[in-house]
This record gives structure tokens, sequence and C-alpha cells, in this order.
């Protein structure tokens, strides 16, 4: 299976993220040195996707302590880390990890023990992803298709490594049968606003894996049309009773699935799984600047970075990054423990 390419890695004192607002068109890293950099990664999107989020406000807290790591110092990273994106929970299971490991300690051990603990979640996200995959693989052996033909597949935003700190959530399956030789196609959504299906289309040209981007009002027609096999998304925040928070759109597919007779699956791990958000109601939906509808980045027939403004000036804008799909509309849940129908999450409460 091709190498995911690495979103986060520590160097030293400091830590490495792609940053992800200039793909697909550039590919360039930047150097977080402290909490302030950390968090405003998260918050602009220079890192994203649930489960690198986490992993990102983990290094942060690391980042933190370097200097100072008393009861205060660590409140403090907490407090300002948990505050940079509201839906996906993945950040706040990373930061009550990092709590739950560095408050027993002493100050001057917190430190190193911070840098551990942040290692030890990103190499258990690589760890999962694998295990998604491999659960995922097994379901899409089962799907047939006609005349040998490649299975076809639907995603939105992107759920691969690029949102995570291995192969992924949602695209994790998908490598993994591309690997064992699976006939595969995915249909990309774009994904506006931000357009992380232009991710996705990125991800998958690096690892070789057949995919067309598709806008988002095609999915569909596609479906209507008998192109499509199985729906495979990621999540924000999954509620206790299967109502999925991702982003938006997903709904709107969830719908057109069933509606069309096709399986719709959810692929996320056990720290996605909110059990004090007994249903979808509970689950807070992110609102972002309009800025991100009104205005189109991209590049130039120079090849140099730009942007330009779709919207009237003054256009009022409401810009939800995420919406919630019911668990009826989900056909099971992919995560490191097995596939599971949504109204059977409670047998993962314990792990
Ligand atoms: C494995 S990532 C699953 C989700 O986090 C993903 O589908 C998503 O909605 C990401 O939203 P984003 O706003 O780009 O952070």
């Amino acid at each position: 299976m091709s190498e995911p390419c690495p979103t986060l890695r520590r160097d030293g004192d400091e830590v490495v993220i792609l940053d992800q607002t200039r793909l697909p068109h550039e590919e360039s890293y930047v150097r977080l040195h402290d909490l302030a950099s950390a968090a405003a990664a998260i918050r602009d999107m220079q890192v994203r996707g649930a489960p690198l989020i986490g992993a990102t406000a983990a290094y942060g807290v690391a980042l933190a302590l370097r200097h100072t790591a008393t009861d205060e110092a660590l409140q403090q990273a907490l407090d300002v880390l948990r505050a940079t994106r509201p839906t996906a929970v993945n950040l706040h299971w990373a930061l009550d990890r990092m709590r739950a490991a560095l408050q027993p300690l002493p100050p001057s051990s917190r430190g190193a023990a911070a840098w551990a603990e942040a290692e030890a979640i990103r190499r258990d996200d690589a760890a999962t992803n694998a295990r998604i995959g491999s659960h995922g693989l097994a379901a899409f052996r089962t799907l047939a298709t006609p005349n040998g033909r490649p299975l076809q597949f639907m995603t939105h935003c992107n759920a691969g490594w690029l949102a995570t700190c291995g192969h992924g959530t949602a695209l994790a399956p998908i490598y993994a049968a591309h690997a064992a030789g699976l006939k595969v196609h995915v249909w990309v959504s774009e994904t506006r606003p931000r357009n992380q299906g232009l991710l996705t289309a990125w991800e998958l040209t690096r690892a070789g894996v057949p995919h067309t981007l598709i806008a988002d009002n095609a999915a569909g027609w596609l479906m209507a049309a008998g192109r499509v096999d199985a729906v495979i998304v990621g999540a924000d925040r999954i509620a206790a009773n299967g109502d999925t928070a991702n982003k938006v759109g997903t709904y709107l597919k969830a719908l057109a699935a069933r509606a069309h007779g096709l399986p719709f699956y959810v692929a996320a791990p056990r720290s996605t799984i909110d059990f004090a958000c007994p249903d979808g109601a509970g689950i807070p939906i992110e609102e972002r600047s309009g800025d991100e509808f009104r205005l189109i980045h991209g590049v130039g027939e120079d090849g140099r970075a730009q942007r330009t403004r779709i919207a009237g000036e003054g256009a009022a804008i409401c810009n939800p990054a995420f919406d919630v799909t019911p668990a009826e509309l989900v056909t099971g849940i992919i995560c490191e423990f097995g596939i599971l129908p949504p109204d059977a999450l409670a047998s993962l409460q314990n792990h």
C-alpha cells in the first residue's frame, strides 16, 4: 500500500505540519513552535479532519509545556486548544487523554511525558486507521459488481491521509481494497465551500487510486444512473444513538443513497463516538466565516495563488461547516473494532 504523506511530525522541540490551506497547488510545510501557533493551525485549518485535529492538539500541549509545566500552564493549554473548533470530538478526546497522562505527574516530568503521549496518540491513530481499512475491505469484498467492473465508491470531504496520522478513515478501506487488487473507482465530491474534495483527489492521485471529481450537486444523478455501489464518509462526532455529524453535504448524500438502496458507511475511530451526547441534536455545529463561501482560492494562469470573490458585495451568507445524518440512514459504522449497526454502539462504551 502506498505510504501516507506525513501530516504531522515532531522535529526537536518543534512540530512540522503539512499546510493544507495550500493544497492541492503547493505542498508546503509549516513549523509550529508554541501553543499559539498550534491553536492557530487548527482554527485556520492548516490541519483539519477530526483525528488530525486531535493529534495536533496533543502536540500543542507538548509545545505549550516546553518551558513551564505548572498546573496553570497545563490548564491554559487545554483551554486554548479546546476552543479552537467545536464539532470534532476527537479534539476533546485527545486533550482528555493528555490531561489524564500529565496531571498526576510533577511539573518537572510533564514536558517529556507530553511529547511521549502526543507521539503515542499519533501512532495509535495510524494503527486504528489500518484496522478500519481491513474491516472495511472485508465488507467491500461482499459488494458484487456486474461484469467485473470496478466497485464504484462515492465519498465526501476528505477522510484520508490528510485528515489523520495514517491512511485515513473513509479512505483507509479504499486504499486497502486497491492494495488487495480489487478494481475500485471513487467519485470525489468537491465539498463546497472549502473544497476538501480537492484534497481527496490530491491524495488519491498520489496513491494511484482511480477517481473522478464531481460537483456536489452531481451526486444524486450518479446514484440514480446506477454508477455508485456504496457511499463511504468519515465523521467528526457520532452521538450515542448513531446520529453522525460530518462535513456539510453528507446528509444529502445519505438521503440520496437511501432513496437508491445503496449502502451508506461511516468510517471513524472509537474516539469519534461521544457517549455524552445522546443524539445528533446535542452535537455543536460549527458556523464558519462567510468568506469561505464568498471567496474562491486557486491559481491563476501564471501559476500564482489568487482569490476571487464570487458572491455579490454585501450578500448574506450562512456557512454551517457540518450537518447531522440521522442514524437510520447509516448502514454501518466501520471502526477499529469491526462494523457495527448504528444502534449497537453501546457495546463500545467501555473500549
Ligand atoms: C477522518 S476525517 C472525518 C471528518 O473529520 C471529515 O470528513 C470532515 O468533515 C473534516 O472537516 P474539516 O472541516 O475539513 O476539518
